[in-house]
């Protein structure tokens, strides 16, 4: 947890920015905790308030991604993949949320993914989580007009991480032969992108993948839009039945290359059983 200046506050804490930057370099703070226990969180918070002051920015980014067919995850997996993904980015923001109020200033920003704009193989279990998260945001920000507190919401692709190398590891190949249509981004990247979208204030924070940034705005759902969007948007829209089919297509294509070698072990029991037709031939 660090402390950030809020943008939307900038000049009224300009002074007392100056006067931080005077007395020295930067304060950072670490607690760690684990999101998935509110009591944790809260803490944590406290204990960062007790240093630093109030929370100005929260960046909840906590997460993992567990991969694998759906027949092949454990129903825990997906209570797991909700309660970090999904109640950990609830449980940071609950526990600033009153306190934002009450000063009636505050920005809360949530890290989802690509995966809470659409559908993947392999993706059973996270991205429901990350889809989770983009209804909280949305709910919060409407909820929050009227006050000087907002939200925003960042929906990056792969990110070069330790996360991401042991994701690897139980990736369909199917998941990772559709994820190679956008290039692996580094964190440095994606967080300067992030946060320059976070300086104008906006829901929808910018992508630094051009493909995903088209992806955002044809998904992007019931927000408001600056002008410059809207134009864009709209012309955007004329194309993006078509764009979609297209990229849908090939989704499927792949998904239906694997599906052979990814059945093979339910439709032999099936057939076993004696209750299953034939695979279909390819
Ligand atoms: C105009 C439309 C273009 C659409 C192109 C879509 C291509 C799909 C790319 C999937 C990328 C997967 C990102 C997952 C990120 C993530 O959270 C992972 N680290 C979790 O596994």
């Amino acid at each position: 947890m660090a402390r950030q200046k809020n943008p939307q506050q900038q000049q009224q804490q300009q002074q007392q920015q100056n006067s931080n930057e005077q007395q020295g370099p930067q304060l950072v703070y670490y607690h760690s905790a684990d999101v998935t226990k509110y009591k944790q969180v809260v803490d944590a918070v406290q204990a960062a308030e007790a240093a630093l002051g109030p929370v100005d920015v929260l960046l909840c980014c906590a997460g993992m991604a567990e991969l694998g067919y759906f027949h092949d995850c454990e129903p825990d997996m997906f209570a797991r993949q909700m309660s970090l993904n999904y109640l950990g980015s609830l449980h940071a923001a609950k526990a600033v949320y009153d306190g934002m109020l009450g000063r009636n200033a505050g920005h809360i920003v949530f890290v989802a993914s690509t995966m809470a704009l659409m559908g993947l193989i392999g993706m059973s279990a996270y991205a429901p989580s990350k889809f989770a998260v983009r209804g909280l945001a949305e709910c919060l920000r409407n909820e929050l007009q009227g006050s000087k507190v907002c939200v925003s919401i960042a929906y990056p692709a792969d990110i070069n991480t330790p996360g991401y190398a042991k994701e690897a590891l139980t990736k369909p190949w199917e998941t990772a032969k559709v994820s190679e249509g956008v290039r692996l981004q580094s964190p440095e990247v994606v967080a300067a992108q992030l946060l320059r979208g976070l300086a104008r204030g906006e829901f929808l924070l910018p992508n630094s993948s051009f493909l995903i940034g088209l992806l955002q705005s044809i998904t992007a759902g019931l927000i408001p839009r600056r002008l410059a969007s809207l134009a864009w948007e709209a012309l955007l829209g004329l194309a993006s039945p078509l764009i979609c089919s297209l990229v849908a297509a090939e989704h499927d294509g792949v998904a239906r290359q694997g599906a052979a070698r990814r059945f093979a072990r339910l439709w032999a029991a099936g057939q076993a059983a004696g209750q299953g037709a034939p695979p279909p031939a390819e």
